[in-house]
């Protein structure tokens, strides 16, 4: 056969399939170090602060960029429920994209190197860990199973057919469950809270880890914006990133609240969620004191507001994704508006976010 000339690039895993989405409040020149992941996927661009600022970003790269104008234009009154001065405006791009796949980075991440000094294509990880089931149900103690060289353990039930996890849809323990989520890691700067960065200002994440896993239906995790990818189609109306930044009394906790929203979501429809590679290498950018300080309330409320998650059990009349949203909403306005009417404006927020979501993402009847 005749040998490929070394200048074809292989063509991207699912480059049509998938946006990569980006926030962000500076030039983007980190993109350089991920053209030959990233040239063949299109971006889009979320830009935060400022409008009138010009971000920059490198040549030769397929995007479409929103400014704060862009998302007032677009959204109307409905732009009151996207963040302002937060990376958690990022959930903008998963709105306005038409894809199945998105892939979120932060433009402070680079790509990182696996042990044999290897650089890793995160997005083609992440593609991998969704397009392979899960195993929500039973915790596989090799990992991921359908991964070459593992499989089930011993004691792994086979035929348990259990209707109630997919809403009557066929459903055998070995065949796994569908993937929605894959979270992706961080080398060099780990996700950690502000007084955890205060007390370990040097404490870097030097561990690879080499494993891919299913988080256990009814546990609850940290969701990281930093290295994520989903399955639009499937769990994108849950992927609200929570009001939060300028005019709101908390901020980066935005991706967590999504995740909070998101888990409790797919422990209801049977979906899995998957936490481990890919890495990437994260040169951090924010201040730990000036996180201290807009992460404070976080700090508090997290010790209501994950019990409340824990707590949560959707009625099973909630068949789609936005109807247990709503039905979340609700609960987040009743059990946790009372720690602080802000979780009733974060309520409202996600009423109007799938409100948009249904404007932007819906065909109208008879088209
Ligand atoms: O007002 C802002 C500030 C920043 N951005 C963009 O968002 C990401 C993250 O910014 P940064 O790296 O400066 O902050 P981190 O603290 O490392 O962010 C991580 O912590 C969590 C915050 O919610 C979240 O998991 C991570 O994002 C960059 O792309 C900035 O350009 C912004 O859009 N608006
Ligand atoms: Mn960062």
């Amino acid at each position: 056969m005749e040998q490929q000339p070394s200048s074809v690039k292989p063509i991207a895993m699912l480059k049509d399939e998938l946006d990569i989405v980006i926030p962000t409040v500076r030039d983007l020149d980190f993109l350089e170090m991920w053209r030959p992941f990233f040239e063949q996927y299109h971006l889009i661009i979320v830009q935060d602060g400022d409008p009138s600022k010009t971000i920059k970003v490198p040549e030769g790269f397929d995007y479409e960029m929103y400014n704060r104008n862009d998302i007032n234009r677009i959204l109307g009154d409905k732009a009151s429920c996207i963040s302002f001065q937060d990376s958690g405006c990022r959930c903008f791009g998963f709105l306005v994209s038409k894809k199945k796949y998105i892939y979120t980075i932060d433009d402070d991440c680079f790509v990182a190197k696996d042990p044999s000094g290897k650089e890793i294509n995160a997005v083609e990880q992440h593609i991998k860990n969704l397009i392979s089931p899960s195993t929500p149900h039973y915790f596989n103690t090799l990992y991921d199973p359908f991964r070459d060289g593992a499989d089930f353990t011993r004691g792994n039930p086979f035929g348990m057919h259990d209707a109630e996890f997919t809403h009557g849809n066929p459903f055998s323990m070995r065949e796994g469950a569908k993937t929605v989520v894959s979270h992706g890691l961080w080398l060099n700067f780990p996700d950690y809270d502000a007084p955890t960065q205060i007390v370990k200002p040097l404490e870097r994440n030097n561990r690879y880890v080499d494993a891919v896993m299913t988080i256990p239906k009814g546990t609850l995790f940290s969701m990281c914006g930093m290295n994520l990818a989903f399955d639009r189609e499937l769990i994108g109306p849950a992927m609200y990133f929570g009001l939060m930044g300028d005019g709101q009394p908390i901020t980066g906790y935005d991706d967590m609240w999504a995740g909070w929203c998101m888990k409790v979501i797919c422990d209801h429809m049977g979906w899995g969620v998957k936490t481990g590679l890919p890495y990437i290498d994260h040169k951090k950018a924010s201040n730990r004191f000036e996180n201290l300080k807009k992460k404070f309330n976080g700090i508090f409320w997290q010790e209501q507001a994950v019990p409340f998650f824990q707590s949560v059990t959707l009625p099973k009349e909630c068949t789609t994704v936005q109807q247990c949203y709503l039905e979340l909403s609700k609960l987040v306005k009743k059990k946790l508006g009372t720690v602080d009417p802000y979780f009733i404006k974060l309520a409202d927020g996600m009423v109007t976010w799938t409100e948009a979501w249904e404007e932007l993402n819906t065909t109208p009847k008879g088209n």
